[in-house]
């Protein structure tokens, strides 16, 4: 069964009806100048409010340890993301696990960048996109991805009418996604998300034959 996060999660009432629709996880964005960045009072009520089961991820951008430390303080997180240039030592030490995005085109040597994470929990791939470090809608190349070692979440431009597509390419753990389930940045369209939910089960469902 392919995991589903929903990204981008900035209000409550999208994030109670990404956990109705049948995500596994949201993700929110702890990066101010993201037309998606919630801020710590209203991701914390997200979280006190949000059903058992579903994860909550806190992504983070090239952030001072200082910010994350601040933010876990109030959001008791299950999983931490980061989006940008962290190295190793910026993505540990804070009791929680990670992942660790690479921004990428489909067709480079990810090796490097694996290795140099050897504590990431699972690799989320997005689209390199200049001047701009996640949330872009736009995809890249799935077909000559390398194979990983650790859990592929498949991020990037995924939508309701391409992630079948994209999940019978790549085979990933988890598929991310943002504003292909948007009504506008920041705003989630709640028929959107179930319809994402409900394309990934059928997917599932004929994987299993
Ligand atoms: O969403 C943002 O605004 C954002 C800003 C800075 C860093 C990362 C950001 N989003 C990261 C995500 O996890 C998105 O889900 C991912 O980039 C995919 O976005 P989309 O292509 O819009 O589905």
């Amino acid at each position: 069964m392919v995991r589903i996060k929903i990204c981008g999660i900035t209000m409550m009432d999208d994030a109670l009806a990404a956990a109705e629709a049948g995500a596994d996880a949201i993700g929110l964005v702890f990066y101010p100048p993201s037309p998606r960045a919630v801020g710590v009072e209203a991701a914390a009520a997200i979280l006190a409010a949000l059903p058992p089961f579903v994860s909550t991820v806190g992504l983070f951008v090239n952030a001072q340890r200082s910010w994350v430390e601040k933010v876990l303080q109030s959001c008791p997180l299950d999983l931490l993301q980061f989006h940008g240039e962290e190295i190793a030592a910026d993505c540990s030490g804070f009791g929680r696990p990670y992942i660790k995005a690479l921004r990428v085109l489909g067709e480079e040597d990810l090796r490097p960048q694996l290795r140099a994470h050897p504590d990431a929990r699972g690799f989320l791939l997005d689209r390199a996109v200049p001047q701009l470090w996640g949330g872009s809608g736009e995809t890249f190349s799935w077909w000559r991805l390398p194979a990983l070692d650790k859990p592929l979440i498949l991020a990037g431009g995924l939508s309701p009418d391409n992630v079948a597509e994209a999940i019978a390419v790549t085979r990933p753990y988890a598929v991310d996604v943002s504003s292909g389930v948007e009504a506008s940045p920041g705003r989630k369209d709640h028929g959107k998300m179930r319809d994402f939910v409900a394309r990934v089960r059928a997917a599932d469902r004929r994987a299993e034959g």
